[in-house]
């Protein structure tokens, strides 16, 4: 469904010094620098899948999104989505994609959203009966029927957010772009919005590309990642291959019976010690775990015993570091 290959987008940014003498001369003579935003970006995406696309800031996810949603025209590179190369034949494309920047809205601020999803129908061309269906639906998941008559400007992020999603679906599309969908959004706000996105793709087969910067959206919904890094693709594959690969530590937090010997373990380092709890992070790949806990009943006389995998935040972070970002 979507193809993209070989990608490259470079961004001409004109040099700025500060003082009125740099001031005036760039009056003048302007200098550029080329920051290559996206070097040889190649993957591909099956219908119906939910890819998270991540990467520390200014990696170059938002120029990928308005790549594939055809608002920016690559160097180089192809990109086939539908059928389609979105840049070169936007009209009949944006029919089948749906674009979100939670950065940004796309609903007329001084009107009642309905005023706004009238609108939409008439740019996409919504036969009614189509639009009548989908509205209900949209409402009825995202529990809008309270907000649906507020002007934008008064409505809160998280009841405008749930509005840029139903707008962005209204005309059926059958891929969304999810851009930052959930920056700013309270952890109920959050949780409803991540659900409301697992139904679409479960029942309406919507296939997902989200970037994000919470990891939570990419626990809850990404059976896939693509990691981004300055400008170019580091990692594909499953969120169970990344913690596989890159989340090798486990976390024990250990109680036992007063102790004030301390607890060594090759292969594990102590982040914390009381004379009667212990907290451990085990590199799984220089021991086993269950020959951890065996040497460490051995020194300790334990009484309860929590085993923490590495929180993705720590892999992603790990990653970063891997990979200099
Ligand atoms: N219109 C533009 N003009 C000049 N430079 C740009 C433009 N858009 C993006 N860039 C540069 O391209 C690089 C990639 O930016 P992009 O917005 O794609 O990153 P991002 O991964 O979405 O970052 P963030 O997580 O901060 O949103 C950055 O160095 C950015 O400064």
């Amino acid at each position: 469904m979507i193809t993209v290959n070989g990608i490259s987008k470079s961004f001409l940014v004109a040099k700025r010094s500060s003082g009125l003498r740099h001031a005036v001369k760039s009056l003048f003579h302007r200098e550029f620098t080329v920051v290559e935003a996206l070097q040889d970006i190649s993957f591909s995406i099956a219908p119906g899948e939910i890819v998270g696309y991540i990467g520390p800031n200014g990696a170059g996810k938002s120029t990928t999104i308005k790549i594939m949603s055809g608002i920016l025209v690559p160097d180089r590179g192809t990109c086939t989505i539908h059928g389609y190369t979105p840049w070169l034949e936007r009209v009949p494309y944006v029919k089948h994609i749906g674009v979100v920047f939670g950065q940004r809205t796309q609903l007329w601020w001084d009107v009642p959203v309905m005023d706004s999803f009238e609108l939409l129908k008439d740019i996409y061309n919504i036969p009614q009966q189509d639009y009548n269906d989908n509205l209900e639906l949209l409402i009825d998941t995202l529990d809008l029927g309270g907000i649906i008559q507020t002007p934008v400007r008064q409505l809160s992020l998280g009841q405008r957010m749930r509005c840029e999603i139903a707008a962005s679906l209204l005309h059926n599309p059958s891929i969304l772009f999810l851009d930052e969908p959930t920056i700013g959004l309270d952890a109920v706000s959050k949780i409803a919005v991540r659900r409301f996105i697992k139904m679409i793709n479960k029942e309406k087969r919507v296939t997902v590309i989200l970037t994000t910067h919470d990891m939570n959206d990419i626990e809850a919904l990404a059976d896939r990642i693509l990691l981004i890094g300055k400008g170019t693709l580091l990692y594909d594959g499953s969120v169970q291959g990344l913690r596989s690969r890159f989340g090798t530590h486990r976390t024990i937090t250990a109680d036992y019976r007063e102790n004030t010997n301390p607890i060594t373990i090759p292969g594990a380092s102590v982040l914390s010690w009381t004379p009667e709890r212990a907290i451990l992070s085990v590199d799984t790949d220089q021991i086993l775990m269950s020959e951890a806990l065996t040497q460490l009943s051995s020194q300790v006389e334990l009484m309860d015993v929590a085993i923490d995998t590495q929180p993705i935040e720590d892999i992603i972070v790990q990653m970063y570091k891997e990979y200099q970002l």
